[in-house]
């Protein structure tokens, strides 16, 4: 009798329950990174990628909010987002989410995750390959075009960035997850099986996104989902005409509604909402160290969650090259070169501040004014070989064009290089060589998150000080390069500068990590390093529980000294 009641019980859960899952899968054992491809003027490749530029130039998409896989359009507000290569093009209007769509959005967040977090790893898993799929084969061209055209990029770093580094992002979490929830404690006494659960967060996830990276945009709210976790994505209003295609992908990968909520809007008045509800679970931002900042007071200043919200979140920096005598010239140029003026240097790992020894710095100079010379400032989805595009957007145009005339003011500062700068039709700031006297000027402090590097020369006998001057001139902490071919060069900056990256790197320059390969993240007021691309990220967004079973009953209260 007392049996028969106990399985008509497990039987009425068990018939609740929404998704049963029999026996558990291993992750798919071939997860590699995406290969780049190089985009030859004669291949197909640039054939189809100039046919979807054209589908995105000849007419203004209208973009609604999707909230619980609806698309809202109906009587709401729009705001253009323009090509910063040709201002006058508006490339889309996107809705703008109201109060009534945040708390629609929330409510479908909570909702939502009743089933999703109850499907298994392997079931989550697999609309995320299947969107890694989606990315590199059917919508490989409508991604390049959208962020070439949106996001002022030229087609490889669009290539590295929403093909690579997005599909990267996609596999490599699924790899990560599979291995964090194989993690199950190294002891079970004799009749105990002890388990540990990664649950879900208990609330919703807020993903805030940046302009400069599709794929930053996509592992905000992909990492935390990928663990059950539902979100609400609040994109950056100069790249929401990607990160909606991106949206679309995802939905066409198979991700239910309602498990990511896709908000475009007004940052201030979304995140007030957001935050005054108690569900709110955890904050995953990815932008300026002032905006962060202001959110994480904002965060500690409520007491009313249910949980204590998590903060992850990476921001701004100011890297630098360390060069010492000993390095290898060309290869050091070329990759400060790189490291600082691809993508406009609008990247957060951009090589800002430059450290050059009195010896070679003359050579050195010369030598980089030499490659700067043959590069031009160019609407990149025109001219498909171009190297330099424009800036985001008017206010940072402007903010540039400023410094580089407070910079021909200064006597501590002399332009050595560059600064043209012309916003009649385009947002074109040339890449500009800056020289400083003092180490300790404000334009190897401030990130300027645009084409400028300020240069300092050092005596060759006072490597040690500088470095110990780098760790402290920037309140940042987020990359760092030493270049040099002595052992002991790179042994003393590699236990001076230890703080001062959160990626740092040895002749190579301060940009392009890959998923897989240097997970991504600094310290300082550069973020909370947790490292995107890595499993210890994905720790972030779950709640461990523990679980212990006991197969033995006992017989008595009494221990064996209590006899
Ligand atoms: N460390 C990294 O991994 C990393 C990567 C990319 C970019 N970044 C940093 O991002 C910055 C450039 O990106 P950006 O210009 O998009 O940054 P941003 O801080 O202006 O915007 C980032 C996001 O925050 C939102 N936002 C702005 N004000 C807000 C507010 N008051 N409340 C809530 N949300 C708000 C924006 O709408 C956007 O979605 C640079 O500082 C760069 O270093 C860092
Ligand atoms: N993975 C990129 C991240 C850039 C951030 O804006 C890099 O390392 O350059």
């Amino acid at each position: 009798m007392f049996l028969s009641k106990v399985g008509h019980k497990s039987n009425t859960l068990l018939q609740k329950s929404l998704y049963s899952t029999i026996g558990g899968f291993q992750s798919p054992l071939h997860i590699t990174n995406e290969p780049i491809k190089p985009f030859e003027s004669t291949s197909t490749d640039v054939l189809l990628l100039k046919k979807a530029l054209q589908k995105y130039q000849s007419k203004a998409l209208e973009i609604p909010l999707i909230i619980n896989g609806e698309k809202i359009f109906k009587n709401r507000t729009f705001k253009a987002q323009v090509n910063p290569s040709n201002h006058q093009q508006v490339l889309c209007n996107y809705a703008q989410a109201e109060p009534s769509d945040v708390q629609k959005a929330i409510d479908a967040a909570m909702e939502s995750k009743k089933a999703w977090a109850k499907m298994s790893l392997d079931e989550r898993s697999a609309v995320f390959l299947k969107a890694a799929d989606l990315i590199s084969t059917k919508y490989r061209y409508d991604l390049l075009a959208t962020t070439m055209l949106g996001q002022g990029k030229n087609v490889y770093q669009a290539e590295i960035d929403t093909i690579g580094e997005l599909a990267d992002f996609f596999r490599f979490n699924v790899k990560y997850a599979f291995e964090m929830y194989k993690q199950q404690p190294c002891e079970s006494t004799k009749g105990v099986w002890n388990r540990t659960e990664y649950r879900p967060l208990e609330g919703f996830v807020y993903a805030v996104s940046p302009f400069n990276f599709t794929a930053i945009a996509g592992n905000l709210f992909a990492a935390p989902a990928l663990l059950g976790n539902t979100c609400l994505w609040k994109p950056s209003a100069t790249a929401v005409l990607s990160n909606y295609l991106l949206m679309e992908i995802m939905l066409e990968a198979g991700l239910p509604k309602g498990v990511v909520n896709f908000i475009p809007g007004n940052a201030e008045k979304i995140t007030e909402q957001i935050l005054n509800d108690k569900h709110f679970a955890a904050l995953h931002f990815t932008g300026s160290t002032k905006v962060f900042k202001n959110l994480c007071k904002e965060i500690y200043s409520k007491d009313h969650f249910k949980e204590y919200p998590r903060i992850v979140g990476e921001t701004g920096g100011k890297n630098f090259h360390l060069v010492h005598e000993s390095c290898t010239l060309e290869h050091t140029v070329l990759s400060t070169l790189r490291g600082a003026f691809e993508y406009q240097g609008q990247k957060c790992s951009a090589t800002s501040r430059l450290y050059l020894p009195e010896s070679i710095s003359s050579e050195f100079i010369d030598l980089f004014k030499t490659y700067l010379s043959q590069i031009k400032t160019e609407d990149c989805s025109e001219n498909i070989k171009g190297f330099i595009g424009p800036v985001i957007h008017e206010q940072s145009f402007d903010k540039l064009a400023n410094a580089i005339e407070e910079a021909k003011k200064d006597p501590e500062l002399e332009i050595i290089s560059g600064g043209q700068y012309n916003k009649s039709k385009g947002f074109f700031v040339e890449p500009t060589l800056i020289k400083t006297t003092n180490p300790n000027h404000k334009f190897l402090k401030q990130e300027f998150f645009g084409p400028l590097l300020t240069y300092y020369v050092y005596p060759n006998n006072e490597f040690a000080e500088i470095c110990e001057t780098i760790d402290e001139t920037s309140d940042y902490g987020l990359t760092g390069s030493i270049f040099a071919q002595s052992r002991d060069a790179i042994l003393l900056a590699n236990e001076k500068l230890r703080y001062s990256a959160g990626n740092f790197y040895i002749n190579d320059k301060s940009t392009g990590a890959v998923v897989g390969q240097q997970s991504f993240g600094g310290s300082r007021q550069s973020g909370t390093c947790d490292k995107a691309g890595s499993g210890s990220l994905l720790t972030r967004f779950v709640s461990v529980r523990s679980i212990k079973e006991n197969f033995l009953e006992i017989s008595d209260y009494k221990y064996p000294h209590n006899h």
